[in-house]
C-alpha cells in the first residue's frame, strides 16, 4: 500500500470517529467518576477529543471482569490453535483498518504518518502474527526420570496482567505485551500513556470483532498515580510489564512489594552508546547508521543511539558526513508523507528536550527549537536533529536520558577507553560498535554489558531476538521472541508416582 498525498491524509484526519470510553468488559464505558480529560495534537495544539479519565475504581472493575474471564476460561483455556486463529483475524482488521489506525496514531502522538504508515503499523501487524504463530508450536517438557515416576514441565498462562505503556510507539508497544500474553491465555488490563491512548482502544475494537471473548482486553485510559499506581497495586493482578522511564519502572517494585509480591516486568531508559573506532569502514554509511539511530521517531526512543563515542582520527570527517545526513531528517507536518521529523509528543516533554539543550556549550549541528500553540495554550514543540559535543562523559547530557532528537559526541583515543565510557553509565540497553576488525567487534559485544549490541549497524534486532536491558534499563523479562512467553506464563511441575502399589509401601 502506497503512502498517500498530505491533503488525503487532513482528510481522513477531519473525518475520524475517535473514541472516546474506556474499553472494558467488551465494549466502550465512560469513566465511573464522570471524568475525561482532552487528548491534543502535539503537532497543532487542536483538542482532539475527550477521553474517560479511569481511577481506581474503573482498574478493580476491570480486573473483576478479567480474573472472570481468566477463571471460566473463555480464553486462558481454549486450544493454542483458536486463540491463534483470533489474533490472526485481529491481524487482517489491522491490516483492514491500517490507514485509520496510522493516521489517529500520528495525530495523537506527533510521529509522521510516514513512520506510523511504514514501521508502527506493519510491525504492530508482524508482532501479533508471530506471537499467534508461534503458540500452538510450543511443547511442553518431560523431565529425566526414573521408570517409576514421570515429571511434567508445564508452562500456564500467569493470569490477569497489568501492561503500563508508554507514548513513544503506542500501538506497537501494546503489541509487544499483548501478543504474547494473549497468546498465552491471559486476560490484560491496559494502561496506555495519558497523551497516546486512541489507538489501543481502536484496537480493543478491532480484537472483540476479530472474536476476541468479553473483558480478555481492557483498555483503561487515564494518569500514571489514577490507573498505573491502582495496577501495580492490585491484589488481583498476577503481574506487570511496563515500558517507560526508570524512575517510575522502579515504583512498581514498591507497588509489588507493598501488595501482593506480583511479578514485575520492566523495559526503561537508555543512553546508548554508539562507538566509532578508527578502523570503522565506510564513513559514510556509518554516519547514517548513527544519525538514523539517534533520530528516527524525535530520539523519542529508548533504544536510541544518544552517545557517539568516536575516535580522534575520525572524528571530523564522520561529523561531516553526519551533518550531510541530518539534513534528511527534515522537520514538519507529520501528516505530510515527505516529514521526516515530526512534532515532540508533548509540552511537558518539548520543554524537557529544551531545557537540555539550553545546557549545551558546544552545538555543532541544528539546535532550533520552535513551540507550538494554539488558542493561548502551549501544546508541543518541535527540535531540530541536533549534535552537541561534550567536555566528557560525566556531562548531564552524556548521563542523562534526553529522550529527543540529541546526540552528545564525546571523542576517544583508542578501544579500552572507549568500552570503558560505554560502560560508564547506569544504563544497559543498547549499543553499538562501529570497526572493521572482526575480533575487535565481538570483544566489545562482549565487553559492552547491555541487551543488545549491533555491530557495523544500528537496530534493535527483530521479532524473533530479545529487546531488554541490563542494569537500570530492565528488569525480570524480555519483549520479543519466545522469550517474551516466559514473562506471561509460570512453570508448573506436576509428579505423577508410577511405582506398583504392592511394591511399594508409603508410610
Ligand atoms: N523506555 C522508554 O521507552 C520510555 C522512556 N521514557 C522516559 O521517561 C521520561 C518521562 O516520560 P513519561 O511519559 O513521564 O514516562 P513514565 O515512565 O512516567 O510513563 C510511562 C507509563 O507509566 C505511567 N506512570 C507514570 N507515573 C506512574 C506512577 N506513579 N505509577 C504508575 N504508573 C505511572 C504513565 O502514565 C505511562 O503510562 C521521558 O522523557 C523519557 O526519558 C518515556 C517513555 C518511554
Ligand atoms: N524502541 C522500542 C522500545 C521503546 O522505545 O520503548
Amino acid at each position: 500500500m502506497g503512502l498517500l498525498t498530505k491533503d488525503e491524509y487532513d482528510s481522513i484526519a477531519a473525518n475520524l470517529d475517535l473514541p472516546t470510553g474506556a474499553f472494558i468488559d467488551g465494549g466502550y464505558r465512560p469513566a465511573i467518576s464522570g471524568q475525561v480529560f482532552e487528548t491534543v495534537n502535539p503537532a497543532t495544539g487542536a483538542v482532539l477529543t475527550n477521553i474517560a479519565a479511569c481511577g481506581a475504581e474503573d482498574v478493580d472493575f476491570a480486573v473483576e471482569k478479567a480474573r472472570e474471564a481468566f477463571e471460566d476460561g473463555r480464553w486462558s483455556k481454549t486450544h493454542p490453535s483458536d486463540r491463534k486463529d483470533v489474533l490472526i483475524r485481529l491481524c487482517k482488521l489491522i491490516t483492514r483498518n491500517a490507514r485509520e489506525l496510522a493516521v489517529i496514531e500520528s495525530i495523537d502522538s506527533g510521529k509522521t504518518i510516514y513512520d506510523c504508515e511504514t514501521v508502527d503499523v506493519p510491525e504492530t501487524i508482524h508482532c501479533l502474527k508471530w506471537h499467534a504463530e508461534a503458540i500452538d508450536k510450543i511443547y511442553d517438557q518431560v523431565s529425566p526420570a526414573s521408570d517409576d515416576h514421570i515429571a511434567m514441565v508445564v508452562r500456564e498462562p500467569i493470569g490477569v496482567v497489568g501492561l503500563v505503556l508508554p507514548w513513544n510507539f503506542p500501538l506497537l508497544m501494546l503489541a509487544w505485551k499483548i501478543g504474547p500474553a494473549l497468546a498465552a491465555g491471559c486476560s490484560v488490563v491496559v494502561k496506555p500513556a495519558m497523551e497516546t491512548t486512541l489507538t489501543a482502544l481502536r484496537l480493543a475494537e478491532l480484537a472483540m470483532e476479530a472474536g476476541l471473548p468479553r473483558s480478555v482486553l481492557n483498555i483503561l485510559p487515564g494518569g500514571g498515580a489514577e490507573v498505573g499506581e491502582p495496577i501495580g497495586r492490585h491484589m488481583d493482578i498476577d503481574m506487570v510489564s511496563f515500558t517507560g522511564s526508570t524512575v517510575t519502572g522502579k515504583r512498581f517494585l514498591s507497588y509489588s512489594a507493598e501488595s501482593n509480591a506480583k511479578e514485575v516486568v520492566l523495559e526503561m531508559g537508555g543512553k546508548n552508546p554508539a562507538i566509532v573506532m578508527e578502523d570503522a569502514e565506510n564513513l559514510d554509511r556509518v554516519a547514517a547508521h548513527i544519525v538514523n539511530g539517534a533520530f528516527w521517531n524525535m530520539g523519542e526512543n529508548c533504544s536510541a543511539s544518544s552517545r557517539l563515542i568516536v575516535h580522534k582520527d575520525v572524528k571530523a570527517e564522520l561529523l561531516e558526513r553526519i551533518a550531510h545526513h541530518t539534513k534528511q531528517w527534515n522537520i514538519g507536518d507529520p501528516l505530510d508523507p515527505e516529514t521526516r521529523m515530526g512534532a515532540l509528543v508533548s509540552e511537558a516533554h518539548y520543554t524537557k528536550v529544551c531545557g537540555y539543550l539550553d545546557q549545551a556549550e558546544n552545538v555543532l549541528i541544528g539546535g532550533k527549537t520552535d513551540a507550538v500553540s494554539s488558542g493561548g495554550k502551549a501544546a508541543g514543540g518541535f527540535v531540530e536533529a541536533t549534535v552537541v559535543e561534550v567536555p566528557g562523559n560525566d556531562s548531564t547530557l552524556a548521563r542523562e536520558e534526553i529522550f529527543g532528537p540529541v546526540l552528545s559526541v564525546i571523542e576517544v583515543s583508542g578501544y579500552d577507553e572507549a568500552i570503558s565510557i560505554a560502560n560508564d553509565t547506569e544504563y544497559g540497553l543498547c549499543a553499538s560498535i562501529f570497526t572493521s576488525n572482526a575480533k575487535r567487534a565481538i570483544r566489545a559485544a562482549r565487553a559492552i554489558r547491555a541487551g543488545t549490541v549491533t555491530v557495523n549497524s544500528f537496530g534493535e534486532g527483530d521479532i524473533s531476538t530479545p529487546f531488554g536491558g541490563y542494569k537500570q534499563s530492565g528488569f525480570g523479562g524480555r519483549d520479543n521472541s519466545l522469550h517474551a512467553h516466559d514473562q506471561y506464563t509460570q512453570l508448573k511441575t506436576i509428579w505423577i508416582d508410577l511405582a506398583d502399589d504392592e511394591d511399594e509401601a508409603v508410610d
